[in-house]
């Protein structure tokens, strides 16, 4: 057994641990962090990066068919084959010797295992050979040990192993049919990409697709997604599962029909990394979603900082915007927090300091690559209303804008543009339609930014790009008068 003391350990080298670590480390602390598996953690190997590419080639040949010329060119099918290959390319093969690399570079030490937090400010690891590093941190400990897919409840389900988002990214092929349940994000890419493999997809959700974002995204997705062959069963639930004598999987959906597939994917949300952490020591209850303050200590159910404060939890495990983005943007508020907390510096936790992640409570940005692409970030008008704001909607037809005229015959999609009539600002904005995700960090920018309406007009989009899009929503909603 050996013992090392930090000054800081990260627990689990994700792209969120990777970026407090590395922020601690560059305000002068000694950081150790600690991975029972690959080092770049889901998104690099099992999510983001394997999902988006297995997405990419069949939006590419798409586009290419929506423009009169190369339409004609591009008469061929994917070669399913070739995607996976550059499926694996980008995923290293599941090897993460560059991003180990990349650790060394930042000076950050590794210990490989699973870590628990054994006493206040110790970690002890337990490698797969079964050795026993025990690391103790002088100044905090963060816990950025992520999420894993949510398995419902229900009869044979467990027992017939399905697909969760891992097997759905790295499979090495496409499956001739297959059931998803979920209709939220990982459902909708991965009906998106297996049905432009040419798999039979089936998709099950109990309500419309895409509930957090503006209704008629959920709706324009459905619709590609049956241009695309797939099968969808909205309003609907699955009542058991069993395997067939071929080893395929019976789903039979809460209306008493009964879909045979090859394979069966239940996206239904994820469930955080927090069993067997030991947090149970400090007053938390290990399988729940840690809360958070801004600097992102974790919290006790009095609402304070757990034992004074050395406790930090960032990324997916707080709940608070499973996203890689937003996870590290979390991870670099928190290392500056520690590193400044360390050295005895006053750490603020007002709204847009350096060490607070204050952009997740209302001006989070998401892309779901679908097919359309759906693009958001801020507050829909639901959850604006909801939240009290006296709000005007502004919609406008992308397809009437110049810019996506030269993008694709008969370019279809949706913009929306909620104002906070009171400040004459934007509260968020959903973009629909091919190509649309390069668009939304100029909405990130005006929602965080709180730009007011009259010097957006000053904003002047190019022209012919789809970003002309911004000046018909302010024509829409009126010129200011002075
Ligand atoms: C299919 C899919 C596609 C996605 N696509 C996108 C996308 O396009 N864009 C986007 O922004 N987000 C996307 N996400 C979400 C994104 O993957 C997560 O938000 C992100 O990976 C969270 O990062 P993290 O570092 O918090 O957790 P993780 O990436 O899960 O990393 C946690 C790490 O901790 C390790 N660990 C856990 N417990 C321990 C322990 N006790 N000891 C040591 N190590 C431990 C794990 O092995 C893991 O490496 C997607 C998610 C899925 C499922
Ligand atoms: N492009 C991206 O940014 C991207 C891509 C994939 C995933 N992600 C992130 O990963 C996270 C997980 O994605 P996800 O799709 O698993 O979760 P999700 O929360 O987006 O969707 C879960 C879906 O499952 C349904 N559901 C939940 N419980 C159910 C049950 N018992 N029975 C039937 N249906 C049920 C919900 O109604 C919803 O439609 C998301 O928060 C998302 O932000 C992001």
């Amino acid at each position: 057994m050996t013992t090392t003391e930090y000054d800081v350990i990260v627990i689990g080298a994700g792209a969120v641990g990777e970026n407090v670590a590395d922020r601690a480390a560059q305000g002068g602390m000694r950081t150790v962090i600690v991975e029972a598996e690959l080092v770049g953690g889901e998104c690099s190997y099992w999510a983001c990066m394997p999902s988006k590419t297995l997405l990419r080639s069949g939006a590419l040949l798409r586009a290419a068919q929506r423009v009169g010329g190369t339409r004609e060119a591009v008469t061929g099918q994917l070669d399913v084959a070739a995607v996976f290959r550059r499926r694996d390319y980008m995923t290293n093969d599941w090897n993460d010797d560059g991003q180990v690399e990349w650790l060394n570079g930042a000076g950050i030490d590794l210990v490989r295992g699973r870590g628990v937090i054994t006493a206040p400010r110790e970690v002890t690891v337990t490698a797969d050979d079964g050795s026993v590093t025990v690391l103790t941190a002088k100044h905090a400990v963060a816990v950025c040990t992520g999420s894993a897919p949510l398995l419902p409840d229900i009869p044979g389900l467990r027992e017939s192993e399905p697909w969760g988002s891992r097997e759905a990214t790295s499979a090495e092929r496409a499956p001739e049919s297959l059931t998803i349940l979920g209709g939220g994000v990982v459902a909708t890419e991965m009906a998106t990409a297996y049905a432009g493999f040419g798999t039979q997809v089936h998709l099950v959700a109990r309500s419309g697709l895409l509930g957090g974002e503006e209704p008629f995204a959920g709706e324009l997705v459905a619709e590609s997604l049956r241009e695309l062959g797939a099968s969808l069963h909205l309003d609907s639930g699955v009542e058991a599962v069993a395997r067939t004598e071929e080893s395929h999987f019976r789903v039979t959906l809460s209306d008493g029909q009964e879909l045979v597939t090859e394979q069966f994917l239940v996206a239904t949300g994820r469930v955080p990394h927090t069993i067997d952490l030991g947090l149970e020591a400090f007053g938390l209850e290990g399988g729940a979603w840690l809360d958070v303050d801004d600097s992102m200590r974790v919290l006790g159910a009095d609402g304070e900082p757990v034992d004074g404060g050395w406790l930090y939890g960032v990324g997916d495990v707080n709940h608070r915007a499973l996203l890689t983005h937003q996870g590290k943007y979390q991870a670099r508020a928190a290392g500056d927090a520690i590193a400044a907390r360390a050295k005895g510096h006053e750490v603020s936790l007002e709204p847009w300091g350096a060490f607070v992640a204050t952009a997740d409570h209302q001006a989070v940005p998401q892309v779901t690559f679908t097919d359309p692409e759906v693009a958001s970030v801020g507050l829909t008008a639901a959850r604006a209303e909801k939240a009290g704001y006296r709000i005007r909607v502004v919609d406008y037809e992308i397809g009437s804008v110049s810019g996506a005229y030269v993008v694709a015959d008969n370019y279809k999609g949706t913009a929306r543009m909620v104002v906070d009539e009171d400040r004459g600002v934007v509260l968020g904005a959903t973009f629909v339609g091919q190509d649309v995700a390069e668009l939304l960090h100029s909405a990130t920018v005006a929602v965080v930014g709180e730009v007011p309406l009259t010097r957006l007009w000053h904003a002047v989009p190019s022209y012919p790009t789809v970003s002309e899009v911004w000046l018909r929503l302010l024509e829409t909603y009126g010129r200011p008068e002075k």
